[in-house]
C-alpha cells in the first residue's frame, strides 16, 4: 500500500476544519527562520530537521488554538465575555455561564425524570472525566473511589469508555473487564461478539479479549496502522530535540503533547507537526487539551462512535433509551452533537470554566462526575425499593445515604 497516497478510500471525508487544504495554505515552506520565536539551547536542542517556516503555524490558526487549549481560567472568562474581568466579574460569568450548562448534580432530578421508562445507557470519556488532568499522560490514574462508582454504574446501566487513548491502554488504567471500550478516539470498538449491528458494517473483525473471549473489533481506520506507525516514528523522531514533548502512539492515532513545553517553543513543536503532515495528506490534525492530535481523515468521531455502540448493543430506540456522555475535551463535543440532535440524550461537559458546547449539562470536576454516578446508582437502587405507586416527582430528592 503506498502510504502516502491520495488516492481517495471509501471512508474518506474532509470533516474537519484544520484538515490539510487548511495545511496546503503554506506549502512553500522555507528554511528555519530566524524571525521564529527565540529558545535557549537548554530547553531545545539541535533538532536532525530544521522546521518550516514559523509562519505557517500562526497563519492556519494551530497556534492560537494551541494557547486556547486549557488556558488559564482567567483568560478564558476573557475570551468568553469579551471583556478583561476582576475576580467578581469571573464569578457572575461563570454563574451565567452555569444557567446555560446547569449542573447535572442538581438537574438530577430533571434527568431521572426522562429516564422515566428509558434505559440508560452511559458514555464516559477517561483523562479529565475519570481521571484529573496531570502532567504526565503515563500517570493519568483514576482514584479507587471512581473505578468503584464506574464499576457500580456498570451494574445496572449498559456503559463504555470513549477515549483518544489506545483502548488497551485505557482498560489498563480503568482496569474494569465489563465495560465496553472504544480507543483513539473511537475508531477502534470492542464489543461482544454475536452483537452486530444491522447494517453490516464493513471493517468489523472477530477477535478475542484478554480473557479470551470471543469479541468483535470494529476498526473503521485500520488501513492506516502501518501510516500511523510510520508518523508515529517520524514524530518521536524529530521532537526528540524538545525538552518536554512526548508522542503517544495510540493505534489509529498519535499524541503529541506539548504541556510539559516551554511556551515560546509551542510553534516549534506545532511547525514540526505541520511538516510531518504535509507528506501524509490522507491525516489530519485535531486539538485536545494540550495536545496535538494526528488521525486519518474518516468521516469518524466519537459521535459515531456512540451511534455505533448504540446500535450494536441494540439501545438505537430513542423512545426506550437515554444516552448519557460525560466528556471535558473538544473531542467530546462531536458526541454531545450527536445526543442534543433530535433530543436523543444528554451530553454533560466536565468543566470549572465557562466554554461553549453541545452539552446540555455541567459537571465541575472529576469529583463530581464520581458524585453523579454514585447517585444514578443510589436512584436506581431505591427505585426497586420504591413501589411504582408512590414514586413521584421529588422520590429521588430523600436522603439516600442509608442505602449502601
Ligand atoms: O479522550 P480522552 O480519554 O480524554 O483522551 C484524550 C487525551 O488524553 C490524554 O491527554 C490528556 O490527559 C493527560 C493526562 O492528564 C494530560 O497530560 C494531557 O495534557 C491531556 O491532553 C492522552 O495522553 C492523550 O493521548 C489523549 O488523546
Amino acid at each position: 500500500m503506498d502510504l502516502k497516497s491520495t488516492k481517495a478510500s471509501p471512508v474518506l471525508t474532509d470533516p474537519s476544519p484544520m484538515n490539510n487544504s487548511r495545511l496546503g495554505l503554506h506549502s512553500s515552506l522555507l528554511p528555519y527562520s530566524q524571525s521564529g520565536p527565540s529558545f535557549s539551547t537548554s530547553i531545545l536542542s539541535i533538532p536532525r530537521r530544521k522546521p518550516g517556516k514559523l509562519d505557517d503555524v500562526r497563519s492556519n490558526g494551530w497556534l492560537d488554538a494551541m494557547k486556547s487549549s486549557s488556558p488559564p481560567h482567567k483568560k478564558i472568562l476573557k475570551d468568553f465575555t469579551n471583556v478583561e474581568l476582576s475576580s467578581d466579574d469571573g464569578e457572575i460569568a461563570y454563574r451565567s455561564w452555569m444557567i446555560k450548562y446547569p449542573s447535572a448534580l442538581n438537574s438530577f432530578q430533571q434527568i431521572m425524570d426522562r429516564a422515566r421508562n428509558r434505559k440508560i445507557v452511559m458514555f464516559l470519556d477517561y483523562d479529565g472525566t475519570l481521571s484529573p488532568i496531570v502532567d504526565d499522560p503515563d500517570r493519568a490514574f483514576m482514584s479507587a473511589d471512581m473505578r468503584s462508582a464506574v464499576k457500580n454504574v456498570a451494574k445496572y446501566f449498559p456503559t463504555a469508555i470513549i477515549s483518544g487513548r489506545n483502548r488497551d491502554k485505557v482498560l489498563e488504567l480503568v482496569g474494569l473487564t465489563e465495560l465496553y471500550y472504544a480507543g483513539s478516539h473511537g475508531m477502534d470498538i470492542m464489543f461482544p461478539a454475536g452483537e452486530t449491528p444491522s447494517g453490516g458494517h464493513l471493517n468489523c473483525i472477530k477477535s478475542t479479549d484478554a480473557q479470551g473471549k470471543e469479541v468483535n473489533l470494529f476498526q473503521p481506520a485500520s488501513e492506516f496502522l502501518p501510516m500511523i506507525n510510520e508518523v508515529f516514528i517520524n514524530l518521536v523522531e524529530i521532537t526528540k530535540g524538545i525538552r518536554g514533548a512526548k508522542v503517544e502512539n495510540h493505534k489509529f492515532c498519535v499524541s503529541v503533547h506539548y504541556r510539559n513545553v516551554d511556551e515560546n517553543v509551542w510553534s516549534v513543536v506545532a511547525q514540526y507537526v505541520h511538516d510531518t503532515l504535509k507528506d501524509y495528506p490522507r491525516l489530519r490534525l485535531t486539538h485536545g487539551r494540550k495536545v496535538l492530535e494526528v488521525r486519518p481523515m474518516i468521516d469518524w468521531d466519537k459521535g459515531k462512535a456512540v451511534e455505533f455502540l448504540l446500535k450494536s448493543l441494540g439501545f438505537s430506540n430513542i423512545n426506550d433509551v437515554l444516552p448519557i456522555y460525560i466528556g471535558d475535551d473538544r473531542t467530546d463535543e462531536d458526541a454531545f452533537k450527536v445526543l442534543r440532535k433530535g433530543n436523543r440524550g444528554y451530553g454533560i461537559l466536565v468543566s470549572s470554566v465557562p466554554k461553549e458546547s453541545n452539552a446540555f449539562f455541567s459537571l465541575g470536576d472529576t469529583s463530581e462526575v464520581k458524585e453523579f454516578l454514585e447517585s444514578l446508582v443510589r436512584m436506581k437502587l431505591l427505585d426497586a425499593k420504591i413501589p411504582e405507586r408512590s414514586r413521584g416527582p421529588s422520590a429521588y430528592n430523600t436522603d439516600l445515604s442509608y442505602i449502601n
